[in-house]
């Protein structure tokens, strides 16, 4: 194949930039309703039985202060009728009967009430399963990495996950605390009709009217906070993060030995002020001069109530007084925090709106995924039946993570031959890992295209490509599981303890597996009795095997990422000659074509490719086999040569070491 250097084409026009989202339609009172009657909605998760029993007991425990209240003044009536001069007949058995009716229910309402509260948390838990569950759909769905790794998606699922946490409430909690606040209504309104029957309707809608008052103090203030609140996400994600370096046994290792706890304690002191700050200030902003007025304003409707009663007061009897008196504290508890209920509606809500934010971003088909849905899970035969293949090529790709950041990809032409092995090298930063990112459809061009067998990957669902694939990164995944799971990522059958086999023996896994003591079952972490960690390149070993796996079980692209970083000179040496050689793979592939594509920065290891790439600045500015690079003198031949002459110091030279065609190397004092 001729050598090729490519000069880079003019950069393409800026992208079009989105839309500006247009201006919510919803009205003001659809925007306080809507959060409310999707907490409210989701209390059929809970099990209809469980919901209608626990709201029978939530009503039932706020009436039976009434009734309280009722009996109570019945007593306060009965006292004087039933001892001394005054004394009526009946009376003293009737007092004897409605004081045993009064304790009744003051019993029954502590009997009741942790039972109550039992139920609520049954509630709030099944809730929160169905929502957990919604989290995962959405974090494991097949929606674009940049979406994953766009900041305000990130916000919004601290957010969201926070309140599974337990760090703030959950929308369990906001489901299951609206059944005792319908109760607190229920009661004011069943306190003022009292008041209203007893006393006069003045004074019962006064007492409400006072009641609703102070409760849209309380609720505004809430709300107005939790705006605060929702504006603070980053900030909060920032904290989180440092508080969580505090605490992670690996990183504080580092840190301490480098000497800066000092630092870190302070980082999260200025972080922890950066979040508090503005939710100290807000709070006194939003709660507490309101909280003066609101409390001016039951101060002066309580007072009217209480005017009225006592013009009243030569037309009322004791019952009527001692209920008046007694029902009118009920509505004055509005002014403050309902405890069983509020925080937990108010900051449950927000949890559950960041669920549907992070829904909206990430679910398939839902508006700014632009993802079609997937078919076939992983490795299925259906994923596998309907694979696309054949040459891929990256036609004039062009990339950038944002609109904001620079071009990583400018004009990227490359192509991948089926059954062949690929290297691409370039120094950090070239571009070499973007342009597999963009291979695996994690990220989709700015420009240009990349199709495979003609089709343009951007019209395949992402899943179904990836099933293809077989790619190990070089920030590889390291699960605390056993060496199984950690290569199979699957349950297993029968059938794959073959594959699992050959995968291990042909990633030089076995020997890793073989010092074990449960063999491929031992988990991989010393934190479990049994359990090992390894070492850096045992680890890049089982990663390995992962990758053979997946090709075992049909996927037919083996894409590895710097995959020696953490191996020692001599066994990078031997796994470029196997896996870079022809039939590489054929130990795991069963005689399937493989198209390897092998991703390094060490130019001296992968000559035994059949096709060799140099990327520089996120264009192929060189192509073909190791001779011919070496033979035109440019880029490749300078890099090797300047790798290879490290080696040769090292003692340790590459077989092909008297390289000709580079005499401006020789001369600088290359090879002799
Ligand atoms: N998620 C990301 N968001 C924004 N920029 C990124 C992201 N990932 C990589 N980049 C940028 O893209 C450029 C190319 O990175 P890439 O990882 O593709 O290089 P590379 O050739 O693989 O380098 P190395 O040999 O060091 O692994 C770098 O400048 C990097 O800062």
């Amino acid at each position: 194949m001729p050598t090729t250097t490519r000069e880079p084409s003019a950069p393409p026009a800026p992208a079009p930039r989105a839309p500006a989202p247009r201006p919510a339609t919803w009205g003001a009172l659809a925007r306080r309703a809507g959060p409310w009657l999707r907490g409210w909605a989701l209390l059929r998760h809970a099990g209809a039985g469980l919901v209608a029993g626990t709201s029978v007991l939530c009503l039932a425990l706020s009436l039976l202060p009434l009734a309280t209240i009722v009996l109570l003044g019945r007593v306060l009536y009965l006292v004087p009728h039933s001892f001394g001069r005054e004394a009526v007949a009946g009376a003293w058995e009737q007092l004897l009967l409605v004081l045993t009716l009064a304790i009744g229910a003051l019993v029954a309402q502590q009997v009741v009430a942790p039972l109550q509260a039992g139920l609520l948390e049954t509630i709030g838990r099944r809730v929160d399963r169905h929502c957990v569950g919604r989290v995962l759909r959405a974090t494991t769905s097949h929606a674009p990495l940049s979406l994953l790794e766009d900041p305000d998606v990130l916000g919004i699922l601290a957010d969201a996950r926070a309140a599974f946490d337990r760090q703030s409430r959950s929308p369990g909690e906001a489901a299951a605390a609206m059944l005792p606040l319908v109760g607190r209504y229920a009661q004011v309104v069943g306190a003022s009709i009292l008041v209203a029957v007893v006393v006069s309707p003045v004074a019962g809608v006064l007492l409400l009217g006072t009641a609703l008052a102070l409760r849209a103090g309380v609720r505004g203030g809430m709300s107005r906070f939790g705006a605060i609140w929702d504006g603070l996400t980053a900030q909060r994600r920032r904290t989180g993060y440092v508080r969580q370096l505090a605490i992670t046994p690996d990183i504080t290792k580092e840190v301490r030995v480098l000497g800066l706890l000092p630092w870190l304690r302070e980082r999260l002191r200025t972080e922890s002020l950066a979040q508090l700050r503005p939710e100290w200030a807000g709070r006194r902003r939003v709660f507490f001069l309101p909280f003066v007025g609101y409390g001016l304003l039951g101060l002066v409707g309580g007072s009217a109530v209480l005017a009225v009663v006592v013009l009243d007061a030569q037309d009322l009897d004791l019952f009527a007084l001692g209920v008046a008196l007694q029902a009118m504290m009920v509505p004055m508890r509005f002014g403050v925090h309902f405890p069983e209920s509020d925080l937990q509606t108010q900051y449950g809500l927000q949890s559950l709106e960041s669920l549907r934010r992070l829904e909206a971003h990430l679910v398939p088909g839902a508006p700014g995924t632009g993802e079609p849905a997937g078919t076939g899970g992983p490795g299925t035969s259906e994923a596998l039946a309907h694979a696309p293949t054949g040459v891929v090529r990256f036609e004039d790709v062009w990339f950038r993570y944002s609109a904001s950041s620079p071009w990583v990809l400018q004009g990227l032409d490359l192509t991948l031959e089926p059954g062949t092995s690929t290297a691409i090298v370039g120094l950090n930063g070239a571009g070499k890992t973007t342009t597999i990112k963009l291979l695996a459809r994690l990220y989709t061009p700015t420009r240009g295209r990349i199709t495979v067998g003609g089709v343009d990957l951007r019209t395949l669902p992402a899943d179904r490509w990836q099933r293809c694939l077989s790619l190990i990164f070089q920030d590889y995944a390291r699960f605390e599981l056993s060496v199984a799971d950690n290569v199979t990522l699957a349950p297993t059958s029968q059938d794959d303890q073959g594959a699992l086999d050959a995968a291990l023996r042909a990633a030089g896994a076995h020997l890793v597996v073989d010092g074990l003591d449960d063999g491929p079952s031992t988990v991989l972490s010393g934190g479990y009795a049994k359990g090992r960690d390894l070492s850096g390149g045992q680890w890049q070993r089982v990663a390995l095997a992962r990758a053979l796996f997946q090709i075992a079980r049909g996927a037919q692209i083996l894409v590895l990422d710097e995959p020696t970083a953490q191996l020692d000179v001599t066994a990078e040496a031997e796994f470029f000659e196997r896996f870079l050689a022809p039939g590489a793979v054929d130990a795991v592939a069963d005689g399937r074509p493989i198209t390897s594509v092998v991703i390094s920065h060490r130019f001296s290891t992968v000559r035994p490719a059949d096709h060799i790439v140099v990327v520089e600045h996120g264009r192929v500015v060189e192509e073909g086999n190791h001779d011919e690079l070496l033979a035109v003198g440019g880029r490749y031949a300078e890099l090797f040569v300047l790798q290879a002459r490290r080696f040769r110091a090292d003692g340790d030279p590459p077989a092909d070491a008297p390289v000709v065609g580079i005499p401006d190397v020789i001369d600088a004092g290359g090879f002799s």
